[in-house]
């Protein structure tokens, strides 16, 4: 595997139940492995081939854990790379009732009881206030995807007129219309999951819709623009943690739902099996195409899946026979997450507007300190603005007697006469070489000393005329001594 190359992160967690089936679930000593054995069907005779045992390797099982335990080992990494620019998604899978919504929200009854989504807003605050080199900015949204439709929790308007699109763009996916939230401290942050939650229990009455049938993703944006330049430019990351409670995975036959509760479910099951498409295909690294549009919550995911984002799942499952069918579907969908292999890449651009911002604040400054130099040496005549037309064609021609030795010095008052000084000797000796290629080019024939070919070709001429004038001396001669004899 690539050294940048992660898998995605696969956990089951148990919700604790007095009736666990413990003929049934069994798991490892490593903690990693959960195996699920059913009994064979007598109805069905001695000729049973239906599969009865299935083991499956997880990234760990969460059974009779604390969520303080959950969140460590679940989020924590996670959350922390986030604020070194790396986006991370953390998704509750599971049958309604399996407590997805305990993991990622938590309970109210006692502060010990909160889920991901505080302790996550909890670490990213706590980061901040350790923070010494850095500015961190953080935002806030919260949607919901219920029947496939996009509801802002948080929106300000009180009519949902505002018409939200999921919008692709070169910098990643976002929910054209959804607000995203400035928050200073923790608990303005919490004070917005709180709200999310109300206005969801509202719309629950209002609009006649089940909270627990949509998927909600709670998402946490972090800015953090270093104090210290790189190259003159200010570093900024950008990053987001998506924190997803997804709607209860159970099948359609076993709800027996009809009206609006078959509604949603329908609308449930496909959104939720256009996932596991996905995750299949991301898995594949034949596949060239994978097909996120197919839904809004595979679309809006589409930076959040794999990728360039740090992902782990959590199938949430009940530990009671009853449900061993949906146990096992949620164990087989962790599986193929885990067969997804991620390269997350850190979100960093180097704000220019930012950049020039400083450095003109910065010239300013270095003009003024100038100026009270020059006026301590009384200096007060020294310009230092570019040079005029006047003032380059005074140096070229103060060069000019220099070389002529006509003057010993040139005039010098501030440094861009220094570069002008320079740049007029440059173009005085490329002149020069240039009518010295030209009369060594109009005598003589230059050859590149490394051109091998052509230095033969030219010495076997000359040797060839060498040749000519030694016969002819010898002829001159022959013929002097013919002269000489006669
Ligand atoms: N690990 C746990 N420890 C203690 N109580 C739990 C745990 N998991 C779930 N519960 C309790 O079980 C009940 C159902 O859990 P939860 O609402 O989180 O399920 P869910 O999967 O989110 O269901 P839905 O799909 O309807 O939203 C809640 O009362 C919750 O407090």
């Amino acid at each position: 595997m690539h050294a940048a190359e992660k898998k995605v992160r696969a956990f089951v967690r148990v919700k604790p139940t007095a009736h666990f089936a413990q003929d049934v679930i069994k798991f490892g000593p490593d903690n990693k492995s959960i195996d699920i054995y059913i009994k064979k069907d007598a109805k069905k005779g001695v000729v049973n081939n239906k599969q009865t045992d299935w083991s499956f390797k997880l990234d760990g099982v969460l059974h009779n854990t604390s969520q303080e335990l959950t969140y460590e080992t679940v989020a924590k990494k996670l959350v922390s790379e986030a604020l070194t620019g790396y986006n991370g998604t953390i998704m509750c899978y599971g049958q309604t009732g399996a407590g997805k919504t305990y993991t990622m929200t938590g309970a109210t009854a006692e502060y010990k009881h909160r889920g991901i989504i505080p302790r996550a807003v909890q670490q990213v605050f706590r980061a901040i206030a350790c923070s010494v080199d850095s500015f961190i900015t953080v935002r806030i949204s919260y949607l919901e995807i219920y029947n496939e439709t996009l509801c802002d929790l948080l929106s300000t308007t009180t009519s949902n007129d505002m018409q939200m699109a999921i919008v692709d763009c070169p910098q990643g996916v976002y929910v054209k219309g959804l607000s995203i939230h400035s928050v200073s401290d923790e608990e303005d942050a919490l004070n917005l999951l709180f709200e999310g939650e109300t206005n969801r229990v509202i719309a629950e009455h209002s609009l006649n819709k089940n909270s627990s049938r949509s998927h909600c993703i709670f998402t946490i944006y972090i800015e953090v623009r270093s104090r210290v330049r790189v190259l003159s430019d200010i570093r900024c990351i950008n990053s987001k943690i998506n924190l997803i409670d997804l709607a209860g995975s159970e099948r359609l036959s076993k709800t027996r739902s009809e009206g609006r509760v078959l509604k949603e479910a329908a609308y449930i099951n496909k959104s939720l099996s256009f996932l596991e498409q996905i995750i299949i295909a991301l898995a594949d690294p034949k596949r060239e195409h994978i097909p996120f549009r197919q839904s809004k919550l595979t679309h809006v995911l589409k930076d959040s899946l794999g990728g360039k984002c740090n992902t782990v799942l959590v199938a949430n499952i009940c530990g009671e026979a009853l449900h061993v069918e949906e146990t096992l579907s949620s164990l087989r969908f962790a599986t193929r997450m885990k067969w997804i292999t991620t390269e997350p890449v850190v979100n960093v651009t180097y704000d220019s507007e930012e950049t020039v911002k400083t450095l003109e604040k910065e010239i300013s400054l270095l003009k003024q300190e100038l100026a009270m130099h020059d006026s301590l040496v009384n200096r007060s005549l020294v310009t230092y603005g570019p040079l005029t037309d006047v003032q380059v064609a005074e140096i070229k021609s103060q060069i000019h007697k220099y070389l002529q030795g006509a003057i010993d010095e040139i005039d010098i008052m501030n440094f861009r006469q220094v570069q002008e000084v320079f740049k007029q000797f440059k173009l005085i000796v490329r002149q020069q070489e240039g009518e010295v290629e030209t009369r060594l080019r109009s005598k003589y024939i230059l050859i590149d000393k490394n051109d091998f070919a052509t230095i033969a070709a030219a010495q076997k001429v000359m040797a060839g005329k060498q040749k000519n004038t030694r016969s002819l001396k010898g002829l001159f001669k022959s013929s002097l001594r013919t002269d000489f004899n006669t």
